[in-house]
Protein backbone atom coordinates (compact mmCIF):
# COMPACT_ATOMS: atom_id res chain seq x y z
CA UNK A 1 0.00 0.00 0.00
CA UNK A 2 1.21 3.29 -0.67
CA UNK A 3 2.74 5.53 1.97
CA UNK A 4 2.19 9.56 2.34
CA UNK A 5 5.52 9.70 0.82
CA UNK A 6 5.97 6.88 -1.52
CA UNK A 7 3.53 5.75 -4.12
CA UNK A 8 4.41 1.89 -4.84
CA UNK A 9 2.83 -0.81 -3.25
CA UNK A 10 4.46 -4.10 -1.91
CA UNK A 11 6.57 -5.66 -4.03
CA UNK A 12 7.45 -2.61 -6.56
CA UNK A 13 10.26 -1.93 -4.72
CA UNK A 14 13.35 -4.53 -4.61
CA UNK A 15 15.07 -5.72 -1.38
CA UNK A 16 18.45 -3.52 -1.75
CA UNK A 17 18.15 0.07 -2.79
CA UNK A 18 20.28 2.27 -3.46
CA UNK A 19 20.23 6.30 -2.30
CA UNK A 20 21.04 9.60 -3.67
CA UNK A 21 20.35 12.88 -1.91
CA UNK A 22 19.38 14.19 -5.17
CA UNK A 23 16.07 12.34 -7.13
CA UNK A 24 17.09 13.92 -10.54
CA UNK A 25 20.72 11.68 -9.67
CA UNK A 26 18.63 8.80 -8.79
CA UNK A 27 16.85 8.99 -12.29
CA UNK A 28 20.63 9.23 -14.13
CA UNK A 29 21.62 6.21 -12.48
CA UNK A 30 18.63 4.32 -13.28
CA UNK A 31 18.52 5.88 -17.22
CA UNK A 32 22.58 4.76 -17.32
CA UNK A 33 23.12 1.79 -15.32
CA UNK A 34 19.60 -0.66 -14.72
CA UNK A 35 17.99 -2.53 -17.29
CA UNK A 36 14.09 -3.05 -17.60
CA UNK A 37 13.74 -0.16 -15.34
CA UNK A 38 10.09 0.91 -14.17
CA UNK A 39 9.29 4.04 -12.18
CA UNK A 40 7.31 3.56 -8.76
CA UNK A 41 6.44 6.95 -7.54
CA UNK A 42 6.99 10.55 -8.21
CA UNK A 43 5.68 11.66 -5.07
CA UNK A 44 7.03 15.01 -3.99
CA UNK A 45 9.30 14.46 -7.09
CA UNK A 46 11.31 11.85 -4.69
CA UNK A 47 11.58 9.36 -7.72
CA UNK A 48 11.99 6.00 -7.18
CA UNK A 49 12.96 3.09 -9.74
CA UNK A 50 13.00 -0.73 -10.00
CA UNK A 51 15.10 -2.44 -12.25
CA UNK A 52 17.64 -5.19 -12.68
CA UNK A 53 21.80 -5.23 -12.85
CA UNK A 54 23.95 -7.81 -14.06
CA UNK A 55 20.88 -9.84 -14.18
CA UNK A 56 19.94 -9.08 -10.05
CA UNK A 57 16.70 -6.68 -8.86
CA UNK A 58 17.92 -3.40 -7.92
CA UNK A 59 15.89 -0.02 -6.89
CA UNK A 60 17.41 3.45 -7.04
CA UNK A 61 15.25 5.95 -5.06
CA UNK A 62 16.32 9.63 -4.13
CA UNK A 63 16.24 10.32 -0.27
CA UNK A 64 16.33 14.66 0.13
CA UNK A 65 18.97 16.43 1.98
CA UNK A 66 19.52 15.77 6.02
CA UNK A 67 18.68 13.11 8.50
CA UNK A 68 14.55 13.95 8.99
CA UNK A 69 14.49 13.70 5.31
CA UNK A 70 16.39 10.46 5.27
CA UNK A 71 14.39 9.18 8.16
CA UNK A 72 10.89 9.69 6.71
CA UNK A 73 12.04 7.47 3.12
CA UNK A 74 14.37 4.74 4.80
CA UNK A 75 11.90 3.81 7.57
CA UNK A 76 9.20 3.60 5.13
CA UNK A 77 11.29 1.55 2.50
CA UNK A 78 12.27 -0.86 5.14
CA UNK A 79 8.98 -1.05 7.68
CA UNK A 80 6.30 -1.21 4.43
CA UNK A 81 7.88 -2.07 1.55
CA UNK A 82 10.03 -5.18 2.89
CA UNK A 83 13.82 -3.47 2.09
CA UNK A 84 16.78 -5.53 3.57
CA UNK A 85 19.59 -3.06 2.62
CA UNK A 86 19.83 0.33 1.63
CA UNK A 87 22.76 1.98 0.61
CA UNK A 88 23.69 6.01 0.56
CA UNK A 89 25.48 6.92 -2.61
CA UNK A 90 26.31 10.34 -1.54
CA UNK A 91 28.76 14.02 -2.17
CA UNK A 92 30.87 14.79 1.12
CA UNK A 93 32.72 17.64 1.98
CA UNK A 94 36.51 17.13 3.25
CA UNK A 95 38.60 18.25 5.88
CA UNK A 96 42.39 15.85 6.23
CA UNK A 97 44.83 17.08 4.23
CA UNK A 98 45.12 13.61 2.26
CA UNK A 99 41.30 13.65 1.45
CA UNK A 100 40.76 15.25 -2.12
CA UNK A 101 38.11 15.36 -4.48
CA UNK A 102 37.03 13.48 -6.65
CA UNK A 103 37.77 11.03 -3.97
CA UNK A 104 35.65 7.88 -3.26
CA UNK A 105 35.01 7.07 0.66
CA UNK A 106 33.40 3.88 1.98
CA UNK A 107 32.09 4.75 5.49
CA UNK A 108 32.18 2.64 8.37
CA UNK A 109 30.44 4.66 10.87
CA UNK A 110 29.08 8.07 11.67
CA UNK A 111 29.10 10.45 14.10
CA UNK A 112 26.57 13.76 14.23
CA UNK A 113 25.44 17.21 16.09
CA UNK A 114 21.67 15.82 15.01
CA UNK A 115 19.43 15.42 18.25
CA UNK A 116 17.50 12.57 16.46
CA UNK A 117 19.61 9.80 17.70
CA UNK A 118 19.85 11.17 21.05
CA UNK A 119 15.91 11.06 20.82
CA UNK A 120 15.73 7.49 19.37
CA UNK A 121 17.87 6.36 22.19
CA UNK A 122 17.02 8.15 25.62
CA UNK A 123 20.12 10.82 25.43
CA UNK A 124 22.90 8.27 25.26
CA UNK A 125 25.35 7.83 22.44
CA UNK A 126 24.17 5.63 19.62
CA UNK A 127 27.10 3.85 17.82
CA UNK A 128 25.81 4.44 14.09
CA UNK A 129 28.17 2.27 12.10
CA UNK A 130 27.54 0.68 8.75
CA UNK A 131 26.73 -3.01 8.74
CA UNK A 132 29.72 -4.97 8.20
CA UNK A 133 28.60 -6.90 5.19
CA UNK A 134 28.31 -3.93 2.92
CA UNK A 135 31.45 -1.97 4.06
CA UNK A 136 32.65 -5.41 2.98
CA UNK A 137 31.19 -5.67 -0.27
CA UNK A 138 31.87 -2.01 -1.09
CA UNK A 139 35.73 -2.69 -0.65
CA UNK A 140 35.47 -5.65 -2.32
CA UNK A 141 33.50 -4.71 -5.37
CA UNK A 142 36.03 -1.16 -5.56
CA UNK A 143 39.62 -3.46 -5.66
CA UNK A 144 37.66 -5.62 -8.73
CA UNK A 145 36.97 -1.95 -10.35
CA UNK A 146 40.20 -0.68 -10.09
CA UNK A 147 38.79 1.99 -8.01
CA UNK A 148 40.63 3.54 -5.26
CA UNK A 149 38.78 3.66 -1.98
CA UNK A 150 39.62 5.46 1.55
CA UNK A 151 37.57 3.65 4.62
CA UNK A 152 36.66 5.25 7.87
CA UNK A 153 34.33 7.58 9.63
CA UNK A 154 31.94 10.28 8.63
CA UNK A 155 30.54 13.15 10.28
CA UNK A 156 26.75 13.52 9.70
CA UNK A 157 25.43 17.27 10.23
CA UNK A 158 22.45 19.03 10.33
CA UNK A 159 24.08 21.67 9.01
CA UNK A 160 25.49 22.71 5.26
CA UNK A 161 25.94 26.34 6.09
CA UNK A 162 27.33 25.61 9.50
CA UNK A 163 27.74 28.50 11.80
CA UNK A 164 30.61 26.82 13.56
CA UNK A 165 33.01 26.20 11.10
CA UNK A 166 35.91 26.23 13.65
CA UNK A 167 34.55 22.86 14.59
CA UNK A 168 35.86 21.28 11.21
CA UNK A 169 39.55 21.65 12.74
CA UNK A 170 38.10 18.97 15.57
CA UNK A 171 37.12 16.99 12.83
CA UNK A 172 40.07 17.38 11.21
CA UNK A 173 42.26 15.93 14.77
CA UNK A 174 39.96 13.03 14.77
CA UNK A 175 40.60 11.94 11.50
CA UNK A 176 37.04 11.95 9.59
CA UNK A 177 36.93 11.54 6.05
CA UNK A 178 33.93 13.00 5.33
CA UNK A 179 31.32 15.88 5.85
CA UNK A 180 27.73 15.11 4.66
CA UNK A 181 24.02 14.84 6.08
CA UNK A 182 22.49 11.80 6.33
CA UNK A 183 24.58 8.52 7.56
CA UNK A 184 24.09 8.58 11.12
CA UNK A 185 20.29 9.12 10.73
CA UNK A 186 20.14 5.67 8.49
CA UNK A 187 22.24 3.17 10.19
CA UNK A 188 20.07 3.11 13.32
CA UNK A 189 16.89 2.86 11.73
CA UNK A 190 18.38 -0.26 9.43
CA UNK A 191 19.41 -1.47 13.16
CA UNK A 192 15.60 -0.94 14.50
CA UNK A 193 14.16 -3.26 11.34
CA UNK A 194 17.08 -6.15 11.42
CA UNK A 195 18.12 -4.97 8.47
CA UNK A 196 21.19 -3.59 6.48
CA UNK A 197 22.73 0.02 5.30
CA UNK A 198 26.20 1.28 3.63
CA UNK A 199 26.90 4.37 2.82
CA UNK A 200 29.17 5.42 0.06
CA UNK A 201 30.76 9.10 -0.60
CA UNK A 202 32.37 11.08 -3.52
CA UNK A 203 34.20 13.52 -2.10
CA UNK A 204 32.76 16.71 -4.17
CA UNK A 205 34.67 19.75 -2.15
CA UNK A 206 37.69 20.04 0.36
CA UNK A 207 35.99 21.96 2.91
CA UNK A 208 39.23 23.53 4.65
CA UNK A 209 41.12 24.07 1.03
CA UNK A 210 37.95 25.34 -0.65
CA UNK A 211 38.50 23.26 -3.51
CA UNK A 212 35.56 22.01 -5.87
CA UNK A 213 34.96 19.91 -8.53
CA UNK A 214 33.18 20.67 -11.75
CA UNK A 215 30.21 19.36 -12.88
CA UNK A 216 32.13 17.06 -15.73
CA UNK A 217 34.79 15.80 -12.89
CA UNK A 218 31.88 14.70 -10.78
CA UNK A 219 30.41 12.66 -13.21
CA UNK A 220 33.45 10.71 -14.39
CA UNK A 221 33.67 10.02 -10.26
CA UNK A 222 29.70 9.52 -9.69
CA UNK A 223 30.04 6.88 -12.55
CA UNK A 224 33.06 5.08 -10.17
CA UNK A 225 31.09 5.31 -7.23
CA UNK A 226 28.02 3.64 -8.81
CA UNK A 227 29.74 0.89 -10.28
CA UNK A 228 31.16 -0.11 -6.49
CA UNK A 229 27.81 0.53 -5.18
CA UNK A 230 25.87 -1.24 -7.66
CA UNK A 231 28.65 -4.44 -7.66
CA UNK A 232 28.86 -3.99 -3.92
CA UNK A 233 24.72 -4.31 -3.43
CA UNK A 234 24.65 -7.05 -5.91
CA UNK A 235 27.38 -9.23 -3.55
CA UNK A 236 25.11 -8.67 -0.65
CA UNK A 237 21.75 -9.14 -2.09
O1 LIG B 1 24.84 14.55 -2.69
P1 LIG B 1 23.95 14.11 -1.55
O2 LIG B 1 23.72 12.65 -1.57
O3 LIG B 1 22.64 14.87 -1.49
O4 LIG B 1 24.76 14.41 -0.19
C1 LIG B 1 25.24 15.67 0.26
O5 LIG B 1 24.77 16.78 -0.51
C2 LIG B 1 23.69 17.47 0.19
C3 LIG B 1 24.17 18.88 0.51
O6 LIG B 1 24.52 19.56 -0.63
C4 LIG B 1 23.43 16.67 1.45
O7 LIG B 1 22.36 15.77 1.21
C5 LIG B 1 24.75 15.97 1.68
O8 LIG B 1 24.72 14.81 2.48
O1 LIG C 1 27.12 17.86 3.26
C1 LIG C 1 28.02 18.21 2.49
C2 LIG C 1 28.11 17.73 1.17
C3 LIG C 1 29.13 18.15 0.37
N1 LIG C 1 30.02 19.04 0.86
C4 LIG C 1 29.93 19.50 2.12
O2 LIG C 1 30.74 20.32 2.53
N2 LIG C 1 28.95 19.08 2.90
Amino acid sequence: MATPHNAAEFGDIAETVLMPGDPLRAKHIAENFLENVTQFTTVRNMFGFTGTYKGKRISIMGHGMGMPSISIYAEELYKFYGVKNIIRIGSAGAVLDDVHVRDVIVVTGASTDSKMNRQRFKDNDYSAVASYENVAALVEAAKENNVEVKVGKCFSSDYFYTPNPEFFQTLKTYNFLAVEMEAAALFPIADLYGAKAGCVLTISDHILREEYTTAEERQTTFTQMMTVALDAAIKVA
